[in-house]
Parts: structure tokens; sequence; C-alpha cells
């Protein structure tokens, strides 16, 4: 980032795709421009989806942004990435907001000089400033699986990021299967909203939570997520339930991400990637991520401030409700985790579950030395951004 201010002047996007060198960029809004001519398939450029560039008359010099920058009119640049960034290491990724230097409106092109500060990181798939993670299971067929919806949902709660829960194939059950899944979710402090793709059921409200928002989806295979995104995106042109269907959406199961314009405003991106959700958070934090339990923490205190909320006595959480099995449950792979991410971080040191008596035990790292050190978040995310550098460059 170099330390320019933001001046009324400087043309702002959003970065759609990554691809070799090129960053496609959907600008903002600009008044006084018309947006109508496509994008000629140019060489290196057709594995973009051909798209909108402005026809204008105006020195773009003299235009200023608006803020509501996920127009679905708005224009695409295929920009690429300013020389000083890449010698200050700074990446562009899917998701970023960027000023974009020397447009050149007639060719389509521009370049990236800059990114601003990023509200939100997504791994796998790679996407910053994601506003919400729509969560897609069904209903039925596939039956839905309450510990398998369970990762999903404390997957999606870890990252940060708003999460909406949407069950979809509601055509397949009944009113009051619905009232019983929906008074179940409810205890768990979601409330979902049942669709139907097949049916067209709730897909006009959908649209609406992602206007002007930038919306990440998620769910197990066969729950109709392709199904949704083309229909919230018909020309997007997935194949659905096919097996040249599966094929197209090939390339959206590498690294490849890419930000899809709903017709109504907003942005989607499939998360091929977040489907088989790996818990990797520490343990104190997984409680957090139930968001019932996350309800009686805020009332009440367990009386050991290093609760694991396991075996200890007086603690707040521990008891009476759903899902406090699959906590048991997703503990342990935390534990686990942890252990081994210190295991790397120091391969003389692990986890143990230490026994404390009176029926309390809490997990302690085995140490050896001084060198034990539990890696940051920082310096994961640098790890990350260093992946993506690679798979960049
Ligand atoms: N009954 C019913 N079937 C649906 C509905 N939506 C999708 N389906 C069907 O469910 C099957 C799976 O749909 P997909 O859209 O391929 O599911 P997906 O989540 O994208 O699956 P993956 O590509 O494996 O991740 C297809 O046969 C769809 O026709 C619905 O609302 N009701
Ligand atoms: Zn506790």
């Amino acid at each position: 980032m170099t330390g320019e201010n933001i001046s009324t002047k400087q043309l702002l996007g959003t970065v759609l795709a990554v691809q070799a060198n090129f960053y496609r960029v959907q600008m903002d809004e600009v008044e006084g421009v018309s947006t109508s001519a496509s994008l000629s398939e140019q060489s290196g450029v057709q594995e973009f989806r051909s798209s909108e560039i402005i026809e204008s008359s105006s020195s773009p010099s003299s235009l200023s942004p608006v803020p509501c920058h996920l127009s679905p009119s708005s224009p695409i640049l295929l920009c690429t990435r300013r020389t000083r960034l890449k010698k200050i290491g700074q990446q562009v990724m899917v998701g970023d907001r960027v000023i974009v230097e020397e447009p050149d409106w007639a060719g389509g092109r521009g370049a990236v000089g800059e990114v601003l500060p990023r509200h939100s990181l997504l791994n796998r798939p790679a996407i910053a400033n994601v506003n919400q993670i729509l969560l897609v299971f069904a209903v039925a067929d596939p039956p839905l699986e309450p510990i398998q919806l369970s990762r999903f949902l404390i997957k999606a709660e870890s990252t940060g990021v708003d999460v909406l829960l949407c069950l979809n194939k509601c055509d397949l059950v009944s009113l009051e299967e619905k009232q019983q899944i929906s008074d179940r979710l409810l205890a768990w402090g979601y409330q979902p909203l049942f669709i139907s793709v097949q049916n067209s059921i709730n897909i006009d409200q959908i649209a609406t939570y992602l206007q002007d928002k930038i919306t990440v989806i998620a769910g197990p295979s066969g729950v109709g997520k392709s199904s949704l995104i083309n229909s919230l995106i018909p020309d997007i042109n997935l194949r659905v339930g096919e097996v040249s269907g599966k094929l197209a959406r090939g390339r959206h199961t590498t690294r490849h991400v890419e930000l899809f314009e709903m017709p109504t405003g907003g942005l989607l991106a499939d998360t091929p990637g977040f489907n088989q959700p790996d818990l990797d958070c520490s343990p104190e934090e997984l409680i957090h991520y139930f968001p019932e339990a996350r309800e009686r923490l805020a009332v009440a205190h367990c009386r050991f401030s290093d609760c694991i909320h396991k075996d200890e006595p007086d603690c707040a959480v521990s008891g009476d409700w759903e899902r406090y099995q699959h906590y048991l449950e997703f503990l342990d792979d935390a534990i686990a985790h942890q252990s081994h991410i210190n295991q790397q971080a120091d391969p003389e040191s692990s986890l143990k579950l230490i026994s404390k008596g009176k029926g309390q035990s809490q997990y302690e790292p085995k140490l050896e030395s001084k060198k034990y050190r539990r890696i940051s978040r920082k310096t994961q995310l640098q790890d990350l951004q260093n992946l993506y550098q690679d798979s960049e460059d």
C-alpha cells in the first residue's frame, strides 16, 4: 500500500477474478458514463466472461466514484498490477477494493495502482472483503444430517462474517416437517430460510439478501448450490446435475475463484474448497462459534477462566443443549489440530489433556524449552498470503 490519499479523482473498483497476470475489475459506477459496449474477445482475455466496458466522451480523470460500488451495470476493466505493487509484495486478491489508474475505457484496460485495506479475508478460497456466507443445505435428498450442518455452521462462524442459512428442496417436505426443523434450528440460534429452487420459492428473497454485498456460497454436495446459482444468475451457464455439469464446474474446484455479478446487485462466489470443512480453530475459540452457548456465556461465567467446558465443575455451558455433543466432538478435533500446529512449530512439543483432579481437565502444551511458540493469526495470514503469491506468480 502506498501512502496516497483517496481523492475524488481516483477510480475505485472491485476485483472479480484473477487470472495469470490480469485482474478483472468491476469499476464503481461513475457519473455521466453509459455502459453498453461489449468487450471484444481479445487475445489473452477470452477466459473471462464477455463483459461490459464504458463508452465515454468525458475524460476519466474528471470522473468521481459513487458510493454504491456493486451496481449490476458497472463497467469492467481488465487490469495489470503496477510494478511498484509487485515490488512491495502487495498482492491483489479477488474481492479487493482497488484504485485503478490510467483507464483505457475504449480498450477496456487499466492498471491496479493501489489496494485498499481489507475488512475480511477468507482462505480456501482466498477472497477479500466477504460480507456473508450463504450456507445451503437441503431438507431432504440428501437428508439433513445435524452433525454435518453443525460442522459447516461452525466453520462459517469461525470466519467472523455473517452466516445466512438457507434450506433448499422444501418442496420435498410437509409443513409440519418444516416447522420441526425450524424449531430445532431456532434452538441452535438460527432462523433458516426455506427455499425451493425447483418451485421458485423464496429465490427473490435470497436475491434481496445478496444485494450490495459480497457473498460466498457453501454447502455439501447435491443440495442444489449450482441450481441456486443458475436461478439467481441465469446467464452464468453452470450446468446442473449431469456429469458434464460437474466438469463444467471443474475449473471452480481448483484454486480459481471468481465473483459473479447478481442481476439485482451484489457479487456471489462459489466455494468448492469450503465443502469439506476442517475445523481449524483453537479449542478456546470453539465454544464461541455456537450461538446458543454464546448466549449462555453472555449471562454466566464458568468457575475457571480457562474452562474448555468439558469436565470442569461449575461450567456455565456444559449440559443440556442439543449441540453440546457436537461441541465435545469438535473439541477433540480442535485439540488435535492445535497439537498438530504446535508440533509443526516445535516438533519436540505436543499438547496433552491433563487431569487436574475433581473432574477438571485441561489441555496443555508439553513444553520442551523456550522454543515453544504458538503460531499467531498474523503468521497464518502471512502464510496464506505467501501461498497466494506463489500461485499468482
Ligand atoms: N426436489 C428438488 N430438487 C432440487 C431442488 N434444487 C435442486 N434440486 C436437484 O438436486 C440435484 C443436485 O443439484 P445441484 O444443483 O447439482 O447440487 P450442488 O449442491 O450444486 O451439488 P455439487 O455440484 O455436487 O456441489 C439436482 O438433481 C437438482 O435438480 C429443489 O428445490 N427441489
Ligand atoms: Zn465452562
